[in-house]
């Protein structure tokens, strides 16, 4: 049912993530902050194979590892990062940039724990979590991301999990924070409207090669026949009444 015809409707799905950001539409808004991240690779705990991806999971008990500044108001705790995929090289990142598809998208997710007692409350606010999103190039290998890809073997089938010491997750970012900010939503179920999303401008290389071993994880347990996880990106959803912002001219 369209929006148009369903007043509930309107309220509940026009807020949809990813979308296609048309970067000559965006507008700068000089009230933007440099976005301000201070990771502390001691609070990341294991990487976990999730059925349909691999989180990198983290301690987020207290205020350890967080982003605030940018577009955002208060401190944001870092949760969890994971990454978006496809079965080739020619698609796989959920955001679209004038057009144009990446091959895969890292998702740093975050929640507003200056807010909210927990990551599942702040998940029911359009304040409640903050996710940077970057996008992967096929380039030159990545050693940062080998550390990730190194541990794959040990989560192969649905559920498992394995330990991950003192993973430096900003050596990943690229120097340059400029970004693209708009409302919008998780883009796997529940698709709640509950995210600050906040693109970067900058890509960050993945070898091919690299890239292969995404799609060997599988979705399927142990015991099952197994059926490996060939992609996991969501298509572009429409802007409706939003205006992307960048934080840079
Ligand atoms: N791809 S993404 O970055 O938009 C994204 C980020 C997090 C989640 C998530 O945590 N899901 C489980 C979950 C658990 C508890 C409460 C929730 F709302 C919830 F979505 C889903 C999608
Ligand atoms: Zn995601």
């Amino acid at each position: 049912m369209g929006a148009s015809h369903s007043h509930r409707n309107k309220h509940c799905h026009s807020h949809q993530s990813p979308i296609n950001i048309c970067t000559k539409k965006a507008r700068h808004d000089p009230i933007l902050k440099p976005l301000n991240i201070q990771y502390d690779s001691k609070t990341s705990k294991r990487i976990v194979n999730m059925g349909h991806c691999f989180n990198v999971e983290f301690d987020d008990t207290a205020d350890m590892s967080v982003i605030n500044d940018g577009p955002l108001t208060g401190k944001y705790r870092l949760r969890q990062f994971h990454f978006h995929w496809g079965s080739t090289d020619a698609d796989g990142s959920e955001h679209v940039i004038d057009g144009k598809v990446y091959p895969a998208e890292l998702h740093i997710v975050h929640w507003n724990s200056h807010r909210y007692p927990t990551f599942e409350e702040a998940a029911k606010h359009p304040d409640g979590l903050a996710v940077i999103g970057v996008l992967l190039k096929i380039g030159e290998k990545n050693p940062v991301l080998q550390t990730i890809i190194d541990n794959l073997g040990q989560v192969k089938t649905k559920g498992k999990e394995h330990m991950l010491i003192k993973y430096e997750l900003s050596s990943m970012l690229p120097k340059d924070l400029n970004y693209w900010t708009y409302p919008g939503s998780l883009t796997t179920e529940p698709y709640f409207e509950c995210v600050t999303w906040i693109v970067l401008q900058h890509a960050i290389p993945i070898s091919s090669a690299q890239l292969t071993q995404f799609r060997g994880l599988l979705c399927t347990a142990e015991n099952e026949k197994p059926v490996p996880i060939l992609e996991n990106h969501r298509r572009v959803q429409r802007l409706h009444d939003r205006v992307v912002r960048s934080s840079c001219t």
